[in-house]
């Protein structure tokens, strides 16, 4: 259940010498849901999360989370969140079973080792050594340490970055089933479809600071021009057809016969391009209508072109 935030940064500054990582960053995540935090590369949200873990001190602003500040609170906090780094954080030589009962043991009410171990697919790397380990392997050895000890929060530092599909899938079960258990995920990531299956929430952070926060679904749909699409026979008139719509509508015959249409695609409009199409004897092959995806609206809002 929703009762209170979770994290609460504030006009978060993080510099790291001339540089300014974080630029006057605030965010808040709700307690009991999944936050996705996106944006690219460099855009400042490891800092941010390494803030909240308390691993880096801000220059300016705050972080509270689970009410406690991360720094000067920190060693309240540790027992109550689960941390997943973006790489490290892990002893080399340690064997990978080892280290997740060592890291269980830490904890007062943990989560049975085996059962992660199952879970998560490290049957065949209990007695391997966390440096020989392949990459997908560590990243799942690290999700089951952030886990083990029943967090209230778990941060997850890019958690499907290097995995096989089936490592993901298995990944993105166990993130939905804390969901469930009422456990507070924020993760980064770089798959937007990682984001809209998981994300109650989104917040997209470019240069420092959030640039839009809001669901999947509103993201979406806010100031979204969406598409129709179909096919009909070749050479229609789209003057007479656009006459029919609202204004700021566009259409264009894409090649002959397929056709694109451009503007707020609500269920008026369909019913208004269908009834045309009736009018002028035109069977709508092929109708579809196209959603804004998060990438194209995380593209739209960050831009294409690379990050330094
Ligand atoms: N320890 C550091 N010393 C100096 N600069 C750093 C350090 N850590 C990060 N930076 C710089 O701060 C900026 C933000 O980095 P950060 O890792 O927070 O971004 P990010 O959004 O997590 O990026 P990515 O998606 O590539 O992981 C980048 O320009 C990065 O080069």
């Amino acid at each position: 259940m929703r009762y209170e935030s979770a994290v609460e940064v504030t006009s978060l500054v993080k510099r790291y010498g001339a540089k300014t990582a974080v630029d006057g960053l605030s965010l808040t995540v709700a307690a009991g849901g999944v936050t996705a935090v996106l944006g690219p590369n460099g855009a400042g949200k490891t800092t941010t999360i390494e803030v909240c873990e308390g691993y880096r001190r801000p220059d300016a602003g705050t972080a509270r989370v689970l009410g406690l500040d991360p720094v000067t609170e920190g060693a309240r906090l540790r027992p109550r969140i689960g941390v997943m780094l973006q790489s490290g954080g892990v002893y080399p030589g340690a064997r990978a079973e080892e280290m997740l009962r060592h890291t269980a043991g830490m904890y007062a009410d943990p989560v049975d080792p085996d059962v992660l171990i199952e879970r998560l697919g490290l049957q065949s790397c209990g007695r391997t050594a966390y440096r020989r380990l392949s990459g997908g392997q560590q990243q799942r050895l690290a999700l089951a340490m952030a886990v083990v000890g029943r967090p209230e929060l778990v941060f997850l530092d890019e958690p499907t970055a290097g995995l096989d599909p089936q490592a993901r899938h298995a990944t993105w079960d166990l993130v939905r089933e804390l969901r469930t258990d009422g456990v507070t995920v924020v993760l980064t990531t770089h798959f937007m479809e990682e984001a809209e299956q998981l994300a109650d929430d989104v917040v997209i952070i470019d240069g420092g600071r959030a640039i839009a926060t809001g669901s999947p679904e509103e993201l979406c749909r806010g100031g979204a021009e969406n598409t129709l699409r179909f096919t009909g026979r070749p050479g229609l008139d789209l003057v007479s057809l656009l006459n029919a719509l609202p204004a700021d509508t566009v259409a264009a015959e894409l090649s002959p016969g397929s056709y694109r249409i451009e503007g707020r695609v609500d269920p008026q409009l369909l019913a208004t391009v269908t009834s045309w199409c009736a009018q002028h004897g035109v069977m709508p092959d092929h109708l579809a209508v196209e959603r804004r995806t998060l990438e194209d609206v995380f593209l739209e809002l960050t831009g294409r072109e690379l990050r330094a």
